[in-house]
């Protein structure tokens, strides 16, 4: 696990082989100090060069290892194996090729020497799985570069190019060439020299002034984008530490923290997000396809039809992801317009060609329909693409709610069309939902999987009904916060929950921002409002079901959210982003309830997290139960990268289990008897069996969900 040789007659070079990453599982660590203790015992060997086997230098500390606190200690520990590294009389140089990420830098810190290739990257991205750099990284990083560039690092947990690295001094030397080669040749140089003040351990911080006032400033800047992540104020705290500590001191602070953070929620939540990321790609279909079983055909032409906000972001993914696109919009005038604002998002071509006529559809290997929402444009669409494009080429749809099975039903190869569910922006936004339905092949979800990926997409594999998965769950969780606010809640209070839960927008905000008349055509292509809805029938009642008419009153005063200037709230003008309360809404609600009869009541908060997340989660069950999404790593995978959900709480299935699958139970049966009117609070029948089989762990749901329908 840790290659140990012997070069040019005096470095021993110490090779990390753990592939795919390096990671330190156990055995690296043990290979690691063996290796140090060789090189330090052997008198022949005069420099060391620390090295990743095969490419990258290092990815960190084993993740795996993290859920099991055996697993954590067997082996030496991390901080003792870079405590003998730094503490070697010989000097040590790291050559990094590929990544040095979280313990992997941290490792780098403690050599004496750090050289890079120029493609390399380095980064402490702990924070982002609920941690801090616990190996000593927290106090070796601000003694080399600083307090105010440390503490970027560590808090944001980005990634930093060499060159920047370089920069910062976070490097020495950078190579085009073969790093280890160089390290060695340095090493070498290096021989005999003091090594003193390369040891970061010994090294002061450099000063800085009004530490105090810095730090209050950093933890009020870092609570404010934490959304309720605790990792980020540990980081902070432990920086501080290096800042103001010896550095003994700040190590045993560093170690508090981590192991506080550690044994959290927050950690286990944000730790099992990355592998749920990672697991996405692994998807299957009943007919038994698998990723690794099924062969994509590459695509790389690419045609967008529509060119609104979502076809000219998705125009842009796929430029950036190397594919030559054509883009087509029928409107002269939106032509032009896309063609500009493409070009600024691309800032220059970049492999994309404009055209007013679906022909230049003809020659692309996939084509993406991304016209406004309405069922019959894209039916005319879809045939007309069925016969211009060449065989073989894969007709995609950007819907996010219709019917893949009917725009599959109008062309002449059903088992080439899918949904591809980008959200807004699509150039920026992680989560992109494939759909499949019966009729799609396998090749077709292996290509579109394979795409994603190159699009750096988090591509989850979903079935078709109305919805797919995020906005079929979105839809309850819309309904409470609606209902919450006939029985008493204000727009406010609904959102002022939901953004202390983490979301970094409450539901209200979210819908200003998104536009209430895109909810507004869908209820009225679905007959809930508009003209088919008779003048007899109660306002608050639709096929037997309590419904909330706010949101269509809301439009019909005009009130579309940003775009108009008013919604939910008040804008200082059309386009405007900043949310003010608005008492025309206060007397409107006040009204509209007196009018039905409805007596306002005090709600708190936990009543609004639990009826809008609870009907969430319920439905995600009955998505489940459908066989719509594959496995409840799957949905959260879906709503922590599309929708906002706080990665510190792993998604809603996740979180789920966290609450407690009984109590969730519990909650919905309370709800529901208050509001039999309303069937997304009625408890769904997986719940209910999860529960009577004693709440297994969330990885174990799916044997409790085998022998029900599949639609994947
Ligand atoms: C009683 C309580 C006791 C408490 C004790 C507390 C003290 C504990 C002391 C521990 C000290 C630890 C200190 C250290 O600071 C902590 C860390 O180092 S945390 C890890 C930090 N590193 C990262 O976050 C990097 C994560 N990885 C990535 O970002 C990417 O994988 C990559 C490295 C950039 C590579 O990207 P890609 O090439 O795209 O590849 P993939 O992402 O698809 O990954 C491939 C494959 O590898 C798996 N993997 C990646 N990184 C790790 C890892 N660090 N550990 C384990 N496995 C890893 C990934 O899951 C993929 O596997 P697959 O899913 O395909 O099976």
């Amino acid at each position: 696990m840790a290659q140990y040789r012997i070069v040019s007659g005096s470095v021993a070079v110490i090779s990390i082989q753990n592939p795919p990453v390096n990671a330190l599982s156990a055995a690296v660590r043990e290979g690691l100090l063996l290796s140090v203790r060789a090189a330090a015992s052997d008198p022949l060997v005069r420099s060391v060069v620390i090295s990743g086997h095969n490419g990258p230098f290092c990815g960190g500390a084993d993740i795996k290892e993290f859920g099991n606190v055996s697993h954590l200690e067997s082996g030496p520990h991390l901080v003792e194996i870079f405590e003998s590294v730094e503490a070697l009389a010989k000097p040590v140089v790291a050559a990094i090729e590929g990544f040095a990420l979280g313990g992997g830098l941290e490792l780098a810190l403690a050599c004496h020497y750090r050289f890079g290739h120029s493609e390399a990257r380095v980064g402490l991205p702990e924070v982002s799985l609920g941690l801090l750099p616990g190996a000593g990284g927290s106090q070796r990083l601000p003694r080399l570069l600083g307090v105010r560039a440390a503490l970027d690092m560590i808090v944001t947990g980005r990634h930093v190019a060499a060159g920047e690295a370089l920069k910062l001094g976070l490097l020495d030397r950078l190579t085009d060439g073969n790093t280890v080669d160089a390290a060695v040749r340095f090493a070498q140089s290096a021989e005999g020299k003091p090594l003193d003040d390369r040891r970061l351990g010994n090294r002061p911080c450099p000063p800085l002034e009004n530490i105090d006032a810095f730090f209050e400033e950093a933890l009020i800047h870092a609570r404010g984008r934490a959304r309720g992540a605790a990792a980020p104020l540990a980081c902070v705290q432990a920086v501080r530490g290096a800042a103001t500590l010896p550095f003994l001191k700040g190590m045993e602070l560093e170690k508090r923290l981590m192991e506080t953070l550690m044994t959290s929620g927050q950690a286990q939540a944000s730790r099992y997000c990355f592998f749920t990321e990672r697991g996405a790609a692994r998807w299957t279909t009943p007919t038994g396809a698998r990723w690794d079983t099924c062969r994509a055909r590459p695509i790389s032409t690419a045609a967008v039809i529509g060119l609104g906000t979502m076809g000219r972001g998705i125009t842009v993914a796929l430029a950036r992801a190397g594919l030559s696109v054509v883009a087509v919009e029928t409107q002269e005038h939106q032509l032009d317009e896309a063609q500009r604002a493409v070009s600024r998002m691309l800032k220059g071509g970049g492999g994309v060609s404009y055209s007013a006529d679906l022909q230049a559809a003809a020659g692309a290997d996939l084509v993406v329909e991304a016209v406004f929402e309405d069922m019959a444009v894209k039916e005319e669409i879809f045939k007309q693409l069925s016969s211009v494009c060449k065989p073989g080429a894969l007709l995609a749809t950007n819907t996010s709610s219709l019917d893949i099975d009917r725009l599959a039903s109008c062309t002449l190869r059903p088992e080439q069309v899918l949904g591809l569910h980008f959200f807004a922006p699509a150039h920026v936004m992680r989560l992109l939902e494939v759909v499949s339905g019966p009729r799609t092949s396998p090749q077709t979800v292996a290509a579109a999987m394979q795409l994603g990926r190159r699009m750096g997409k988090v591509s989850v594999a979903v079935g078709n009904c109305p919805g797919f998965v995020g906005n079929r769950m979105l839809k309850p969780y819309l309904e409470q916060a609606y209902f919450l606010l006939e029985e008493g809640a204000s727009p406010e209070l609904v959102d002022a929950a939901l953004e202390e839960f983490g979301f970094p927008m409450g539901v209200f905000k979210m819908s200003d921002l998104s536009g209430l008349d895109i909810g507004w055509r869908v209820r009225k292509e679905e007959g809930l409002t508009g003209p088919g809805v008779t003048a007899d029938q109660p306002m608050r009642t639709r096929r037997g079901r309590r419904y909330s008419p706010l949101g269509d009153l809301m439009c019909e005063e005009g009130r579309y959210g940003q775009k108009t200037g008013r919604g939910w709230y008040l804008y200082d003008r059309p386009g405007a982003r900043v949310a003010r309360s608005d008492p025309w809404l206060r007397s409107f609600l006040e009204e509209y309830r007196e009018r039905h009869g409805l007596l306002a009541r005090r709600i708190d908060q936990q009543e609004v997290l639990e009826r809008c997340l609870y009907a969430l989660i319920n439905e995600g069950f009955r998505v489940l139960e459908d066989g719509v999404a594959a496995s409840p790593q799957n949905i959260d995978a879906i709503y922590v990268f599309g929708y906002g959900w706080p990665k510190h709480r792993g998604g809603p299935m996740f979180y789920a289990a966290q609450v407690g699958l009984a109590r969730v139970l519990e909650g919905l049966e309370k709800y529901h008897k208050a509001h039999p009117d309303s069937p997304h609070l009625q408890p769904c029948s997986l719940l209910r069996r999860l529960v009577a089989s004693g709440s297994p762990p969330i990885h174990k749901w799916s044997e409790v969900v085998k022998g029900h329908r599949s639609q994947l």
